[in-house]
């Protein structure tokens, strides 16, 4: 065998791990992807298939708004670098609005099947339980892409920590319910997208509306504040994410929460009383292609499992109400990357090792495929013996690097106070908001604030394809 056709091995087949195995193979390099689920009796808390790239809670990528919305543009970054993620998500997407919202089921057996198709990939169902084999001169263990997620199992979890001699960081993430569409009472509920929004299908009446008066919000408040919670004794001093933080622990910080949160009933007009506005409104998104499942958006839930349908059976709308499946909390465990990893997301102590997805200290689907589009990329390159770098930091990418391998602040003495991070305009270098348009016309003061989110956007699309266009991989 010669170097150049020694694997690269992956180990994890989630959204990273797929997307770094498809990028190595495009790329002309064989790769070994190995995936513990499939192995009799082996799983994570959260996933329930043994499918590749299983989504575990919500069947969002978030925006598809290129020119104004972060996790769009780097949507639109990934479908420039032939994102296995992005096209077979775009090939199942479900309505949901302005966002891109996918057939979990259907996007995952498409993932699995284009990659068991490839030529240059293998797929092996085993778990990698400790540090990676030794390399020889043939195995291709010089050269791995680590990609095993926030529930990293907990035998490599254990042989990363004695290695690096850090504790592992972590925090919290919810899981919302779903639930069977034919048992939702559509005499009460409405379909309608939030400000008639049309989605990338053209359709404006993505969500299902659960509406609200101000008693019956006030009787639901109370019983998700006395409700049972899943308590989590030895993870008392475990942070929640902030952008999914369960909605009992919201309505604790406030009565009014909720109603300028998940549930604010602004953009939405409920058919049957026009005139009356509601006091809330609870959404669901359409959850699969048929349409028979519809995911609680933002309803990530700690209450017990019991008390969880007797709770949201109080939804006006949801009072009968199956649920395909509850709730739940799971902790979710991150490496210190700014410590740890060079910028090429390798181990500092054991650089033949990268490391990609969520463990890095990126949170989301869409951020956590990124990163494995990126390491596939870069382990290609270094089998190649071709060096590439990562992309600028005005481009969505490269800022998620920047974030991970050192942009953040750490705290006084040096504490780490590093904490993963969805995609924002935040993390990439500012510009001026812009008083003309590309016309010479004056933007009105309250526009340009999306005004300069569009030129950062064009900034990054731009940047991100002269880095494509000068990479030595080959660009289909
Ligand atoms: C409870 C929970 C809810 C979440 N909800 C959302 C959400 O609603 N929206 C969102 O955008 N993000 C959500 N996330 C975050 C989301 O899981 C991640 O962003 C994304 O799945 C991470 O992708 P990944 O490839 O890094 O990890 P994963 O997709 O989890 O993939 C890791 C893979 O590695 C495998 N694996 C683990 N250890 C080993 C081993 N030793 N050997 C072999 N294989 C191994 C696992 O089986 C898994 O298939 C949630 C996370 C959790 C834990």
């Amino acid at each position: 065998m010669t170097d150049i056709l020694k694997p690269i091995h992956v180990v994890g087949g989630g959204l990273a791990g797929s997307e770094a195995a498809w990028q190595i193979a495009s790329a002309g390099v064989p790769v070994i992807l190995h995936e513990m689920r499939g192995v009799p009796g082996v799983k994570t808390d959260a996933h329930h298939t043994d499918g590749l790239a299983e989504l575990v809670c919500s069947n969002s990528f978030r925006s598809d708004d290129w020119e104004h919305n972060a996790v769009g543009l780097l949507h639109a970054e990934m479908r420039a670098l032939d994102s296995i993620i992005m096209s077979c998500g775009d090939a199942h997407q479900v309505p949901a609005g302005g966002a891109l919202a996918v057939d979990r089921d259907g996007f995952s057996q498409a993932v699995t099947a284009k990659l068991e198709a490839h030529p240059m990939v293998t797929i092996v169902r085993e778990e990698i339980a400790g540090l990676p084999p030794e390399a020889d001169e043939t195995n291709g263990w010089d050269n791995v892409i680590v990609a095993t997620g926030p529930l990293t199992s907990p035998a490599l979890a254990a042989a990363i920590l004695e290695l690096t001699g850090e504790d592992a960081l972590s925090f919290f993430d919810a899981i919302a319910p779903i639930v069977h569409a034919d048992s939702i009472d559509f005499d009460i509920a409405w379909r309608q997208s939030r400000y008639d929004k049309e989605g990338p299908g053209g359709d404006a009446a993505a969500y299902v509306n659960c509406p609200m008066d101000k008693a019956q919000y006030e009787a639901f408040i109370d019983a998700l504040l006395s409700g049972p919670k899943a308590e989590f004794k030895e993870w008392e001093n475990v942070p929640y994410f902030d952008g999914c933080l369960p909605i009992e622990v919201m309505a604790e910080r406030g009565r009014e929460t909720l109603r300028h949160g998940p549930m604010k009933p602004v953009g939405l007009t409920n058919p049957r009383d026009p005139q009356v506005k509601s006091y809330a409104i609870v959404q669901l998104r359409q959850d699969n292609a048929l349409g028979t499942l519809f995911n609680m958006v933002g309803f990530q839930t700690k209450l017990k499992h019991g008390a969880q349908a007797e709770v949201f059976r109080m939804i006006p709308g949801l009072q009968d109400a199956q649920f395909a499946r509850l709730g739940g909390l799971h902790r979710n465990t991150f490496l210190n990357s700014p410590k740890l990893l060079d910028r090429q997301l390798r181990l500092k102590a054991m650089p033949r090792l990268r490391f990609a997805g969520q463990v890095t200290g990126v949170e989301g689907y869409v951020e956590s495929a990124a990163m494995g589009l990126l390491t596939g990329r870069l382990a290609a390159a270094e089998r190649l013996g071709r060096p590439l770098e990562a992309p600028p930091v005005h481009t969505a990418m490269g800022a998620l690097v920047e974030h991970i391998t050192g942009g953040h602040l750490d705290g006084p003495g040096g504490i780490s106070r590093f904490q993963p991070m969805n995609i924002n305009y935040g993390l990439l270098p500012p510009l001026e908001a812009p008083k003309v348009d590309e016309a010479g016309v004056k933007i009105p003061m309250k526009e340009r604030g999306r005004a300069k989110k569009r030129l950062m956007s064009m900034r990054a699309l731009e940047a991100l394809k002269a880095w494509r266009d000068a990479s030595p991989l080959p660009h289909r």
